[in-house]
């Protein structure tokens, strides 16, 4: 099926991400691209219309950064964003200064005339008459000078230019990030554009993707077998979900139980997809490998190193089991892998050096190693995609909309050694923690407290402190409480859980779970702390 394209190309914006979501909002495809993308690559793209992000750099600063001249030649509409504007100002023929004002943060803007994008929709009126809109603007240079053939579209006291249009070409520009939140009709304007101005249908709907990712997968793999690692996580049962349906038994899920899983997790996983979806799924007890190669080692990053080459170890021994065991000797050919939209653009291009924080491990980088193929069903999606074909799928709710979970597992939950009793206790402890979470709703939004933070769990603490039980005495471990809230797992806040749930939960633990005597709740944000404890 040929889906109607936006383009999206990328000036390096911190928030280009957050245009294509919005633009997937509206039901249409769209891809994001470098800036200088070749001028076949954009005429084979084929867009219905082009979108130029933001940029930190200024356009009198930096003359190599423009748009490809394709972009004016194809005859498709253009919506600028911020230094998107700037650059279509100084290509088109106008002008771009230096301002001493910069806008940084909440604005008004007030719109200009009739124009598709702008014309009904506003967040209120002045008393003229003029409609207003409530933006988020971040810039420092401003257009000056409109190019032959625009008009005046929006503006603020500061920013006399805060927007511009030529609707006779289809080139839209705002100075404002109609991509971010704060811009409160954003994904209006972004809709107006994508569906009314460029005329896209409307067709990226993830229960009628099924079918067409399915005829895809169809065809890349043929009859050859596929594996893939299966953690019981979102990405990887979805995307198991989806390759079953389309080639049932010619994919092996290996789920692998490094004895650093949640409490019932394997159970979980096993009726999931072999007993419901019937998928077949090879379950590898490695609790004593993983265990064994942990013995003794307390540094983090080692610890790190050590489980994802145990994770490398099994999977080549499942696959040699494959090829074995089937009598054509034609064995797997492909690895299937969940990755999703955003780790396709984070891995791209634009990415500068960055300090190793710690070393996040799951089983990419297997391919090499394995010589097989990858298959990777997913890499257009975003998360909230990823769930909404989930549940298409007919996968329960629940598992959808899990909280993430590290391919290390428990073994960065215990600080320092890992040994089989910590794991045991900290199992009860978190699932009581969960358990509460779950049941717990908020009153002022009618939501669970699972659903209203991000990611929550225990932390296992390897140190004894004295407590009081039943007038005796105990000595006894400590686990730390974490939930955090965030969009995007790279900042986080700690979750503002209400004083009645945090008692709930410690009391429970401290009467449930016999060893630990004492629970604590982490207040540290990311930065400066990172969300797992190692
Ligand atoms: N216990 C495991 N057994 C087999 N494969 C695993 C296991 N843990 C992780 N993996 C592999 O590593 C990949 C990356 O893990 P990651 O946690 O990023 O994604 P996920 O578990 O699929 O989804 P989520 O982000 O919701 O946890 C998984 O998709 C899976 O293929
Ligand atoms: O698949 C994974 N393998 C890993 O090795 C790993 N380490 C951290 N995480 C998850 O990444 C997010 C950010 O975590 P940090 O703030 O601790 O770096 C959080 O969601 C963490 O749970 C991992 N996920
Ligand atoms: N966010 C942006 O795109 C900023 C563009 C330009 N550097 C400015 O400060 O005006
Ligand atoms: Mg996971």
């Amino acid at each position: 099926m040929q889906h109607d394209k936006i383009l999206i190309l990328d000036f390096g914006s911190q928030v280009t991400q957050l245009i294509a979501r919005r633009v997937r909002e509206a039901q249409v495809y769209c891809e994001i691209h470098p800036n200088d993308v070749s001028e076949d690559f954009i005429r084979a793209f084929n867009p219905r219309g082009i979108i130029l992000s933001g940029s930190h750099a200024s356009t009198y600063e930096d003359h190599q950064l423009r748009a490809p001249q394709q972009v004016w030649d194809l005859g498709v509409p253009v919506l600028g964003i911020c230094y998107g504007m700037q650059t279509m100002a100084v290509q088109l023929g106008g002008s771009v200064e230096w301002s001493d004002h910069r806008e940084f943060g909440y604005a008004e803007v007030r719109a200009h005339g009739h124009t598709k994008l702008l014309d009904g929709v506003e967040d209120f009126r002045t008393a003229e008459g003029h409609g207003m809109l409530k933006v988020w603007m971040s810039h420092g240079d401003k257009v000056t000078t409109l190019p032959p053939g625009f008009k005046l579209m929006a503006s603020t006291p500061s920013c006399p230019i805060a927007g511009m249009a030529d609707e006779a070409r289809g080139y839209y520009a705002v100075q404002f990030h109609p991509e971010v939140t704060h811009t409160l009709q954003g994904h209006a304007m972004l809709d107006r554009f994508v569906r009314g101005i460029c005329g896209c249908k409307g067709d990226w709907i993830m229960g009628d993707y099924i079918e067409e990712a399915v005829a895809r997968i169809r065809e890349q793999v043929g009859d050859e077998e596929v594996i893939l690692g299966l953690s019981g996580g979102v990405d990887s049962s979805v995307a198991a979900a989806l390759i079953h349906r389309a080639i049932g038994d010619q994919l092996t899920c290996v789920f692998v139980d490094h004895g650093l899983l949640r409490l019932n997790e394997g159970r979980m996983v096993m009726e999931m997809f072999a007993g419901r979806l019937h998928a077949k799924v090879v379950h590898v007890e490695a609790a004593e490998q993983f265990m064994g190669h942990l013995q003794g080692v307390t540094d983090p990053e080692q610890k790190r190193k050590i489980i994802g080459r145990e994770f490398v170890e099994v999977f080549k021994a499942e696959a040699a089991k494959l090829k074995a065991a089937d009598a054509s000797a034609k064995g797997a050919k492909w690895l299937a892998q969940g990755t999703i939209y955003p780790d396709v653009v984070e891995s791209g291009g634009t990415q500068t050096k960055k300090a190793t924080i710690k070393s996040h491990h799951n089983v990419g980088g297997l391919p090499e190693q394995l010589g097989l193929k990858l298959l990777e069903p997913l890499r257009e999606l975003f998360k909230d995609e990823v769930r909404e074909l989930g549940v298409a799928l007919g996968l329960p709710h629940d598992m959808v909309y899990r909280h993430p979970f590290p391919g290390p597992g428990l073994g960065v939950r215990i600080l320092g050694e890992v040994k089989a009793e910590f794991a045991a206790l900290l199992q009860r402890a978190d699932h009581i923690f969960i358990e509460e979470l779950r049941k717990t709703v908020d009153e002022a939004t009618g939501k669970t407290w699972y659903d209203l933070t991000s990611q929550a769990f225990t932390v296992f603490l390897p140190v004894k402190s004295v407590g009081v039980m039943g007038d005796g005495r105990t000595y006894d471990y400590v686990v730390a409480l974490r939930a955090v809230q965030t969009s995007d797992f790279m900042t986080a806040d700690w979750a503002e859980l209400p004083y009645s749930l945090l008692k709930r939960v410690s009391s429970r633990i401290i009467n449930e779970v016999r060893g630990i005597n004492r629970v604590t709740y982490d207040v540290s944000s990311k930065p400066p702390a990172t969300i797992e404890w190692e």
